[in-house]
């Protein structure tokens, strides 16, 4: 490797070999250890997915069955972690309430520095567990209210629905909750990702590698776009504000949130248009489409001024809206969905390791010495110290 293979970004750098997931961008397919993540959202269950992005393979209606139980089984919540999380300030913000959570986790596991496969799996289902109750009781807790038990009698999504909400969600919303986890669920190798493998690959555990996941997932450039669509929203209000606002941000030359891809800036990212098909159907289903006439104006401007496509977030962020997620759960949801995808890739990381440690093209000076700054300033020559050695 030279220095002048240096890649900004490692924009298409190729940077691990993995049988989890493969984005086919060319033939518009999320391929999903074999599967087309869009025929899974269509015809499987968000735990179907969590076990196939786990064992490999598609459980059957026997072994969905068993996973299920098994997670259930870890709903319960250790009371100290509620009690570290009501310690944190009103307006903190839900990601970092999610990587507090996330982290403390680590100490209650009597099997943290197992790094087996099967002990990571017994992990993974820990935190399928109780992910989605740090964030929805994280947000319970940290704004003043009693967190909610689990609902074990519910299906796995509507229970995490229900916990967000605070009611039972009706079958079309858990169905286009569930259908919306798998959309998230694993997307190859995004930084968050990254950031989890390569943390994974000092043979720390899987808590550390998600709470780093967390941490890169927060920011606006990632995960933290389907928030930041839903302020643009509800700032916009009406298809003329959205036009307006839309319009301005681009003439002042800022990022519309929701649209741009690192992989699919030339081609659909196919899982937003999954999203635009759940939001017609709870729009339909609540007799206003105001939010899906606003996202479509808005997908029309910004595709004929800078040609970009929208990507998950900005259709999921409306969708979240209608099922009546608060907003600053909007990316602990994400992260929630994404929990099954890390897992699997820190379990493949560790069955096959090698620690991450690249190099870098240096741009510093060199031959600097301690102590002389002010003598290279009286210098008549002008301290040419570096070339001299
Ligand atoms: C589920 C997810 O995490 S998907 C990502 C969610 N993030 C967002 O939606 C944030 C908005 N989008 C973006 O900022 C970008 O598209 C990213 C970060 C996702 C990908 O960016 P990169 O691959 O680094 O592309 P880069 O930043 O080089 O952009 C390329 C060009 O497209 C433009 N561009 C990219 N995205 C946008 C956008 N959302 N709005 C306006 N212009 C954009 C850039 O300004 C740049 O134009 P230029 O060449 O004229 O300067
Ligand atoms: O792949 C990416 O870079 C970001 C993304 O869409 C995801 O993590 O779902």
């Amino acid at each position: 490797m030279r220095e002048s293979d240096y890649v900004p970004g490692l924009e298409n750098v190729i940077a691990s070999e993995t049988s989890i997931s493969y984005l086919d961008v060319e033939n518009e397919q999320i391929i999903i250890r074999g599967y087309d993540l869009m025929e899974l959202a269509r015809q499987a269950g968000y735990l179907e997915v969590a076990g196939l992005l786990l064992d490999g393979s598609l459980p059957g209606v026997d072994e969905k069955e068993a996973l299920e139980e098994r997670l259930k089984a870890e709903y319960g919540m250790n009371d100290a972690i509620y009690r570290l999380l009501a310690l944190l300030p009103k307006d903190a913000n839900m990601m970092d309430v999610l990587r507090t959570g996330i982290s403390s986790l680590s100490s209650y596991d009597p099997e943290l520095d197992d790094r087996s496969r099967e002990a990571n799996r017994r992990k993974a289902v820990r935190l399928l567990a109780k992910v989605p109750q740090l964030c929805a009781n994280g947000y319970r807790i940290v704004t003043g209210h009693e967190p909610l038990a689990p609902r074990a009698d519910l299906p796995y999504s509507a229970g995490f629905l229900y916990l967000l909400t605070g009611r039972e969600p009706s079958e079309l919303e858990a169905r286009l909750f569930d259908q919306s986890l798998i959309a998230y669920s694993e997307h190859e190798m995004p930084n968050s990702t990254f950031a989890a493998r390569v943390i994974a690959s000092t043979h720390s555990d899987v808590y550390g590698a998600l709470s780093g996941g967390v941490a890169s997932l927060k920011g606006t450039l990632h995960g933290g776009a389907n928030e930041a669509v839903m302020d643009m929203l509800l700032e916009a209000e009406t298809e003329a504000g959205m036009e307006t606002l839309v319009r301005s941000k681009l003439a002042a030359k800022e990022r519309i949130m929701g649209f741009g891809h690192r992989v699919y800036m030339k081609k659909p990212d196919p899982r937003a248009l999954l999203m635009k098909e759940a939001l017609a159907e709870l729009s339909a289903e609540r007799g206003d489409d105001r939010l899906l006439r606003m996202c479509v104006v808005g997908e029309t401007i910004v595709a004929s001024e800078k040609k970009l496509f929208p990507n998950l977030d900005y259709y999921a962020a409306p969708v979240y809206h209608l099922l009546g997620i608060p907003t600053p759960l909007f990316t602990p949801v994400f992260f929630a969905a994404r929990t099954a995808g890390l897992c699997a890739h820190v379990m493949e990381q560790h069955e096959n390791n090698r620690l991450f440690r690249p190099r870098v093209r240096y741009t510093g000076p060199r031959g600097l010495r301690v102590g002389r700054g002010a003598e290279r300033e009286a210098d008549p020559n002008g301290g040419n110290e570096q070339e001299n050695g």
